[in-house]
């Protein structure tokens, strides 16, 4: 074990009331706005197929010349309360909002940099009026912060000599001023998610990284912090050297999950961060320039990531004009009409110990009412749900959650096995069902002999 002065400040999991919240919203909404959904993905006439967000760097396109997209930024069509109904519509519990993308323009009048909304012709405060919104429709708002900056004179990529020093360390006090004015002026932020922290001059300053964190949490306590902020005394992100998490959550699921079989990921925190098309997270005009996921795709994922203890946050990437695109609103719909009636197996549901992961679908368990839900997404041919239970417990009832008086046959074949038989109906879309479990010892079974 290494002595670190800038690793993980403490081991296991949050147990407080603010992390349990956090935890128990499960399903959330990324939105990542700002001057890249202007161009939208296209450029001097010419599309660019690489994230939306990235045009900058793609069509290579001069800092002046980006810049001055800031006097072309007028939303003149947004509508924070439309964008929060549709949120609680779709089910989500909270929303990550980019206060601030690689680009480096501020969606809030921030006091440290001219590069933000207020010089715009919008002029007005979008995250101000966006926490307003979202928290009136009882959702928690995150921020998402990027620390690169490609607007910022003093960001360094690296740190290789005393100018690069002197202008960096003005850039990390930059960054903490506008991160306590975040803190300071939306106190009812609930957590910050970081980005754009893997070049070497912030790997060098893993001090840094801790200085923040726990000025944030100063600042207001219980707000949580994400793993990828972090960088410890050697330069690990992420886990420090001693391989301990640091942050409050693991944050490295970025457009992958773990495994359905990866159970190394419930023994902390963790969201993976989803988009919608392959890699679009700001808005391009060409939506269908890549594969884009279907609800089903979608739901599926967020089922696989509450049944190993993580959060799901979809991303929506709205149109310059303050519009939400109609496929993400559509999107945002049919999944929830399908949370409606099955979000009892999400919101406060995690991992299933002992319930074997089943090629049919998930096990999440519900830590408020204890219940355990199967979330089927493939029907076997012989419409039986196998299910292995764990030692010394077996199922007493099983029922549809859209129809609890439907009573669903189930039978012990062997010590621990279960025959789930479904109704003979159709599935249009994926389904849950409710398992009341009990815990006996009887045993009728000899174990085979090897
Ligand atoms: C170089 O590969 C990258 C770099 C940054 C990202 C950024 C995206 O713009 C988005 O903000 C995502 C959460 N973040 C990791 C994604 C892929």
């Amino acid at each position: 074990k290494k002595q670190l002065k800038y690793g993980a400040q403490y081991k296991g999991k949050r147990e407080d009331a603010a992390m349990q919240k956090w935890r128990s919203n499960r399903f959330g909404q990324f939105i990542h706005w700002g001057l890249y959904a202007i161009p939208g993905g296209e450029w001097k006439g010419k599309t660019y197929p690489y994230a939306a967000e990235f045009l900058k760097s793609s069509a290579h396109i001069s800092n002046a010349t980006w810049d001055s997209l800031s006097y072309k930024f007028n939303p003149v069509k947004f509508d924070p309360k439309a964008w929060a109904k549709m949120a609680k519509n779709m089910g989500v519990k909270y929303m990550t909002i980019t206060t601030k993308h690689h680009e480096g323009f501020s969606l809030w009048p921030s006091k440290y940099s001219e590069f933000n909304v207020a010089n715009t012709p919008y002029k007005k405060d979008i995250i101000g009026a966006l926490v307003k919104a979202y928290n009136s429709e009882g959702i928690d708002v995150n921020f998402y912060y990027s620390v690169l900056d490609w607007h910022h004179p003093d960001w360094r990529y690296d740190i290789q000599s005393k100018e690069d020093s002197i202008a960096f360390s003005r850039y990390l006090n930059f960054a903490q001023n506008q991160l306590r004015e975040l803190a300071e002026n939306y106190p009812t932020v609930k957590g910050f998610w970081f980005d754009g922290t893997w070049d070497k001059s912030i790997k060098k300053n893993g001090w840094w990284t801790l200085k923040i964190e726990k000025m944030l949490k100063e600042i207001r306590p219980g707000v949580v912090v994400n793993s990828r902020l972090r960088a410890d005394d050697f330069g690990s992100r992420h886990f420090d050297s001693n391989g301990d998490m640091m942050g409050d959550y693991e944050s490295g699921y970025e457009r992958r999950l773990p495994s359905p079989t990866d159970t190394q990921v419930i023994h902390r925190d963790w969201e993976a961060c989803m988009t919608i098309p392959e890699n679009q997270w700001g808005y391009h005009k060409k939506w269908d320039i890549s594969y884009t996921k279907t609800p089903f795709e979608l739901i599926e994922m967020l089922a696989q990531t509450t049944s190993l203890g993580g959060n799901f946050l979809l991303n929506f990437g709205p149109q310059a004009d303050g519009m939400i695109r109609t496929e993400e609103q559509q999107i945002a719909e049919t999944i929830g009409n399908w949370m409606k009636i099955n979000h009892p197996a999400i919101y406060n549901g995690g991992y299933a110990k002992g319930w074997q992961r089943q090629d049919w679908g998930y096990f999440t368990q519900n830590e408020k009412d204890k219940k355990l839900y199967a979330i089927v997404f493939n029907i076997p041919i012989s419409g039986i749900l196998k299910i292995q239970t764990p030692e010394g417990v077996s199922i007493g009832k099983a029922s549809l959650l859209e129809n609890t008086n439907s009573k669903i046959t189930i039978k012990e074949i062997a010590k621990r096995q279960i025959n789930l038989y479904l109704p003979k109906q159709s599935f249009p879309a994926p389904f849950v069902i409710v398992l009341d479990t009990a815990n006996e010892n009887k045993n009728n079974y000899i174990d085979a002999k090897t």
